[in-house]
């Protein structure tokens, strides 16, 4: 990965740990909004990331690229690819149950991506330092020993919850987590 300094951990980063009440290894992690691009099951032609957890800190997922993921024809968007990437890492993120966004998110396209392939994709930490954490994550086509069609690195910020009722859909937010506290 020809990461950057800025997705790059600085030294002193730590690495996680699992948390108490992670989800057990290979237990299924739910999606976090219905309507989700990246892994909403109500989104029509969203890409329907269901991810798995093998140890508490990393994710593992599939993609399979369809006819509304198209760029060139037959072949994946590369900013389809960077949304799986986008996603697959904020997954692993959202196992440190703490809000994160990407601050940015560098991708290497090393391979076309027909449609109706299988991305096995699966997303990892390289270290947190203070509101930062650094991530990496690859999709392999075909398999999970297949080729790396993508990489990519990142920077997630962590944020207060409240940013998402700030900036987006409260309602929303209210209809799929009943656990969140608009006011806290
Ligand atoms: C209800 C359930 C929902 C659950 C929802 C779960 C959603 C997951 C979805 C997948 C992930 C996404 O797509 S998230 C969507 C795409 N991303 C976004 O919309 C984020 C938009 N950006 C922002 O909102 C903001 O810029 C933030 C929050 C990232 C940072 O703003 P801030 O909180 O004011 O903090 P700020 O001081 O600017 O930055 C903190 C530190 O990070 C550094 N930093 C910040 N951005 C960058 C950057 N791009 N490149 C380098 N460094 C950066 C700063 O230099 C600083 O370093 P230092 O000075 O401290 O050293």
């Amino acid at each position: 990965m020809t990461r950057s300094a800025i997705t790059t951990p600085p030294p002193g980063a730590t690495l996680p740990e699992p948390l108490p009440g992670a989800p057990a290894p290979g237990s299924p992690l739910g999606s976090h909004y219905s309507r989700c691009f990246g892994c909403g099951d109500r989104h029509p032609t969203g890409l329907h990331l269901s991810a798995v957890t093998p140890d508490g800190v990393t994710v593992t997922a599939e993609f399979t690229v369809g006819e509304a993921h198209q760029g060139a024809p037959g072949l994946a968007h590369g900013g389809v690819l960077a949304a799986a990437m986008d996603e697959v890492i904020g997954m692993s993120v959202w196992l440190f149950q703490r809000p994160y966004v990407t601050g940015r998110l560098e991708t290497d396209y090393l391979a076309p991506v027909p449609v109706g392939t299988t991305l096995h994709l699966r997303a990892w930490c390289t270290g947190m330092s203070g509101r930062k954490a650094y991530l990496e994550a690859e999709g392999r086509a075909g398999a999970p020993d297949g080729p790396v069609a993508v990489r990519a690195a990142a920077l997630f910020i962590e944020v207060g919850m409240e940013h998402f009722a700030e900036h987006g859909d409260a309602q929303a937010i209210l209809a799929e987590h009943h656990e969140y506290e608009v006011n806290p």
